[in-house]
């Protein structure tokens, strides 16, 4: 005979599996718009959350495309590593605090047997700084700065939380374009942060460093610090530095926009073809071009007038 109290524990976690999952539980909360956007792993929609109407973006990723599961304290299943992540980082019911230049989780939802809904806070004015770049070309070096000092700031937040994001690129960073203050988005292939090698990757080929592309191995560090000399490339040249493996492997990035020499030396740093002879995080924030001032809490829109396009 089965023991009451078992049949009780399993009667409450079906209280609590009903009381989370599904499309119902999600469509009473939060009202799903257009398409903002989609990837890989999934597709990203607009929406509100009907209780007072804040603006939130809505992840959608069919379970079929879900390739790492983590087992999250208070759930009865595994969850998408995404979404474990992200609670980590300060998101959902978690009771720890955020970082501003991280994207906050809002709530999530199974759609059993379907698919997973992210609800994610929805910065005012918002672009990704893909179509930021791709509408302004190459940015001054003074936003590059300042947009890479954010990027750094909130990947240190990561690190301190045992989270390395693994795909840090423009498309994955939310610009505010008010105010310039950005937020490091979509964790879908993030990990647990540790010191040895890692053999696996989900994230962006062009911002893969030279050990992934040759030997299928990496540390975390390394691994985030070519990724931001491709991207720091990216926003003061106006693309990327390498779109084949061929060029990845020579770590040869070449110029074609007059820059400072002190930029162009952060950036040939960072895509040292050796990874242990890139700079730490903290020693890119040392960097004599990190240093030089800029107008750190200056109003986007002011510097914009220097690009009267917009
Ligand atoms: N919180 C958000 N607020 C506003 N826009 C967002 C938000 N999250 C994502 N987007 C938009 O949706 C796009 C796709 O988001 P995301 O990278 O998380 O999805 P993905 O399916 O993992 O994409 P990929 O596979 O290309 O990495 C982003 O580039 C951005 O333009």
């Amino acid at each position: 005979m089965l023991d009451k109290r078992i049949v009780d524990v399993r009667l409450d976690q079906l209280e609590i599996l009903k009381a989370k999952n599904g499309k119902e539980h999600f469509e009473k909360q939060y009202t799903m718009g257009n398409l903002l956007g989609s990837g890989g792993f999934g597709s990203v929609y607009s929406g509100h959350r009907i209780s007072d109407g804040q603006k939130v973006a809505i992840k959608q990723i069919s379970r079929d495309r879900i390739q790492q599961w983590s087992k999250m304290p208070g759930e009865v299943n595994p969850v998408p590593n995404e979404i474990a992540l992200l609670q980590s980082l300060g998101g959902g019911s978690g009771s720890v605090p955020g970082h501003r230049g991280i994207i906050r989780m809002l709530d999530w939802f199974e759609i059993p047997g379907q698919e997973y809904l992210i609800v994610f806070e929805k910065p005012q004015h918002c672009q990704d700084l893909f179509d930021f770049i791709t509408e302004r070309g190459a940015l001054d070096e003074s936003l590059a700065r300042r947009f890479l000092k954010q990027v750094i700031e909130a990947v240190q937040f990561c690190h301190s939380k045992g989270i390395v994001h693994r795909d840090i690129k423009d498309e994955n960073i939310l610009v505010d374009t008010r105010t310039g203050d950005i937020k490091v988005i979509d964790f879908g292939s993030g990990a647990t942060l540790k010191d040895s090698m890692y053999t696996d990757f989900e994230g962006t080929r062009v911002y893969s460093p030279p050990e992934w592309i040759l030997y299928h191995k990496y540390h975390a560090l390394p691994l985030t610090v070519w990724s931001l000399g491709v991207l720091l490339y990216d926003m003061v040249c106006g693309d990327i530095p390498f779109e084949q493996d061929t060029d990845i492997v020579k770590a040869k990035p070449s110029f074609n926009k007059r820059i400072s020499n002190d930029c162009r030396s952060l950036i040939c740093s960072c895509l040292s073809y050796n990874p242990g002879d890139r700079p730490s995080l903290e020693q890119i924030l040392q960097h004599p071009w990190m240093m030089e001032s800029s107008v750190d809490n200056g109003d986007l829109q002011e510097e914009s007038k220097i690009k009267p396009s917009l």
